[in-house]
């Protein structure tokens, strides 16, 4: 199989309920609720993504044709001098159109953690050991467990009771990033302060201006 990563690089986990923590991201190119074209955004399923996953030409991206030379790539970005075990944020893109069990088996080999982000909308492979699902309105959810359920809010077709008894350790809320960022924000608090489950997702790495 040819894995094809728009790109890789070293940064903080922005979001969610690993927050802060030091990880590769692997980017995952193409996703399956849009094209990622600005013609398609207003017809797509997924309107409001806020990343570019097209091609596989951005920094540390390429086609990889095997998963030992993909795993190569990715700990490549892992600094030598770091202590400890790495961690790989699998993302995209929708990474689980590309993500399969050879690949985690050879980021586990070389050592990694693997954290994965996802529209929920394909079963994830087992081996995974942080699944973030994010549900999209419109898009059939497949894979209703997992360790965090962050979904972001408001989508008039994905309100949070719909998920809030699915089989997930955290419940987060993120604002919606976009024109309406201030409003959105307002109101994912107020939806925090009334409903206790869920925690609010600051999109950090946008405040701190990192990647
Ligand atoms: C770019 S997506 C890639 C992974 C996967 N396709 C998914 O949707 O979960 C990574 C995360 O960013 C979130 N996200 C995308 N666009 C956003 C936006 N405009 N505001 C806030 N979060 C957004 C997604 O819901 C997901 O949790
Ligand atoms: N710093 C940082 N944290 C992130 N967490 C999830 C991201 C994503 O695009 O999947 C992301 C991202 O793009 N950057
Ligand atoms: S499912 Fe994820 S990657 Fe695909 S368009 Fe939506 S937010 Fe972007
Ligand atoms: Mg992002």
């Amino acid at each position: 199989m040819t894995y094809s990563a728009k790109e890789i690089f070293y940064t903080l986990q922005g979001e969610g309920g690993n927050v802060g923590r030091a990880a590769v991201f692997l980017r995952f190119a193409g996703c399956n609720l849009w094209s990622g074209l600005e013609r398609d955004r207003a017809a797509a399923v997924c309107s409001f993504c806020d990343t570019d996953f097209v091609g596989t030409d951005g920094p540390g991206g390429g086609k990889f044709t095997s998963s030992e030379d993909l795993a190569e790539a990715v700990a490549s970005h892992w600094p030598g001098a770091a202590e400890g075990r790495g961690l790989v944020v699998c993302t995209g893109g929708e990474p689980l159109l590309q993500l399969d069990e050879t690949a985690i088996e050879a980021l586990h080999a070389r050592g990694f953690e693997i954290a994965v982000e996802t529209n929920g909308t394909i079963a994830a492979p087992a081996g995974i050991d942080w699944l973030c699902v994010s549900p999209k309105a419109n898009a059939e959810l497949k894979q209703s467990s997992g360790d965090e359920l962050k979904l972001v809010y408001p989508q008039q077709l994905a309100r949070p009771e719909q998920f809030e008894g699915l089989d997930f350790r955290h419940f987060l809320l993120q604002p919606m990033d976009g024109p309406e960022l201030e409003r959105n924000t307002r109101l994912t608090i107020e939806y925090c302060l009334k409903h206790p489950q869920w925690r609010f997702s600051l999109q950090t790495h946008k405040v701190i201006g990192v990647r």
